[in-house]
């Protein structure tokens, strides 16, 4: 006769072994509805290093089992265009957009909703309200801000001549001291320190959990306050998300779009380190420009057209935002690039495709040519759209393109010479061990400056 530990021990194992078969089945019935069945079944390509499939497999690649990613440069209007979709019934109304994938904007409970992950009326409301903070004038506005903050790097910069710094910090440093001061009206002072305002990035990015969001959510909230309390009128960003009433809530997304810039900043300066041609050609045109820091501003920066070139080079060689902007065909379907379908485009993929660049490694020179003459020469350089197109695609990227500018110009002006710091593997091969998450993981860039005498 059988124990009752026995019996109880048989049909725990039974049950464990009916779960795991029944886990089992469940998988294998997926793969098989993937395989056989799904609308996307005739779509080529497993989950894995998209940008190789795309090179194997063509233009679509399926990248999951309800995902397409596109190199197509059709898909960049289908996709993130306003007039993407109408649906079946809603023909003759208004042109709706694709929503953003929820399992991409919306992974976790609890997510705040930000610009970003809005929905399509809320998006287009708070859209209104920051693009006054976006504007031309508001960078008029911002550029004594810049300036101060540009100044004070290249001082920084001066001090420690000849000694290796890591680029990749003191690009977030300048860059969040920057974007700090229009939104919340008083510094936060990472360039004073050399180091990140712990708060806002160290546990957020090293953490990456809800503790660090608990605590960056409570430092953006002091800052929020200590802005309504202090002034209320100006007509900057966090002024006009509190007029409209919005507060500071939808300012979380800064965080990750400031450290954007300072990723390009990085891979522009990496690109340059390891190009001297395109460097020498950069300092020349700066330095033939200008005949003193002083007169390094928005307006004349912007009309360089070899620092436009390398901006370019650097965006297209190494896109910032790494992860794909994933949207969903609503019911009634969709059409992108010629197939019906839903999917998004990946901004590493598109901008590495053999298919719109002539040479795997191209210089910036390139970007210096027309549409019709790059064509020629086998690039589409409507494929380089880092900051996204259509009615969700950056609204920072004016301000974006000042600052880089800004930076460069003065570095170009007042820098002599800069090399890898050696002894550090990393820095003389910088890009290989970068890692895509939501934001890139970089190793440091340690460079040794010397200072224009
Ligand atoms: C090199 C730097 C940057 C790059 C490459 C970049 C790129 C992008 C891209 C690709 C999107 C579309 C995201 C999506 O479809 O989900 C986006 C959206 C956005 N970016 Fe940037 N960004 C940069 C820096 C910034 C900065 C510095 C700010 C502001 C301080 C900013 C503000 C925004 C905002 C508010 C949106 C959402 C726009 C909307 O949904 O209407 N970005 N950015």
């Amino acid at each position: 006769m059988l124990g009752p530990d026995l019996v109880g021990a048989v049909s725990n194992g039974r049950l464990l072994f009916g779960f795991a078969l029944g886990l089992i089945l469940w998988r294998a019935a997926v793969a098989a509805y993937n395989f056989f069945l799904h609308p996307l079944r005739r779509f080529p390509g497993p989950m894995f290093a998209t940008q190789k499939l795309h090179e194997r497999y063509g233009p679509v690649v399926r990248i999951a089992s309800g995902y397409l990613s596109f190199t197509d440069v059709r898909a960049y209007k289908d996709i993130y265009g306003s007039l993407a979709v109408r649906s079946k019934t809603n023909s003759n109304g208004p042109a709706l957009e694709m929503p953003k994938a929820a399992a991409f904007y919306d992974p976790i409970d609890d997510v705040p909703t930000v610009i970003v992950n809005a929905g399509r009326e809320e998006h287009q409301r708070v859209r209104r309200a920051v693009s006054q903070g976006f504007s031309e004038a508001a960078l008029r506005q911002y550029e004594p801000v810049i300036g101060r903050y540009v100044g004070q790097l290249l001082r920084q910069m001066h001090e420690r001549s000849g000694a290796p710094l890591d680029c990749a910090a003191w690009y977030m440093w300048a860059t969040f001291d920057i974007a700090a001061k229009p939104v919340f009206g008083k510094p936060i002072g990472c360039l004073d320190a050399c180091a990140y305002h712990p708060p806002v990035v160290q546990l957020l990015f090293r953490t990456f959990g809800q503790l660090a969001m608990t605590r960056h959510k409570a430092f953006t909230d002091s800052m929020v306050h200590h802005r309504l309390a202090t002034d209320k009128g100006r007509n900057d960003l966090l002024g006009t998300l509190i007029s409209e009433g919005s507060g500071g809530q939808r300012l979380r997304f800064h965080v990750g779009r400031v450290r954007n810039m300072a990723a390009a900043l990085s891979g522009i300066m990496y690109l340059l380190l390891t190009n001297p041609g395109a460097l020498a050609r950069l300092r020349e045109e700066v330095r033939s420009t200008f005949s003193s820091a002083a007169e390094i501003k928005i307006g004349p920066v912007s009309k360089l057209p070899c620092l436009s070139a390398v901006l370019s080079k650097g965006l297209r060689a190494y896109p910032p935002q790494p992860t794909d902007l994933v949207r969903v065909v609503p019911a009634g379907g969709g059409v992108i690039a010629g197939h019906s379908v839903a999917g998004g485009v990946q901004p590493w993929s598109i901008s590495h495709s053999r298919d719109h660049w002539a040479a795997p490694r191209p210089s910036p020179e390139r970007f210096l040519a027309s549409d019709d003459e790059a064509r020629r020469a086998g690039n589409r350089l409507e494929a380089l759209q880092p900051f996204s197109s259509g009615p969700r695609s950056c609204i920072g990227r004016p301000l974006v393109y000042a600052e880089m500018r800004l930076i460069l110009a003065r570095i170009m002006f007042e820098i002599d010479d800069m090399k890898p710091h050696d002894a550090d593997t990393s820095s003389s091969d910088w890009i290989r061990p970068l890692r895509g998450y939501p934001l890139w993981d970089r190793p440091p860039l340690k460079v040794r400056f010397t200072i224009r005498t």
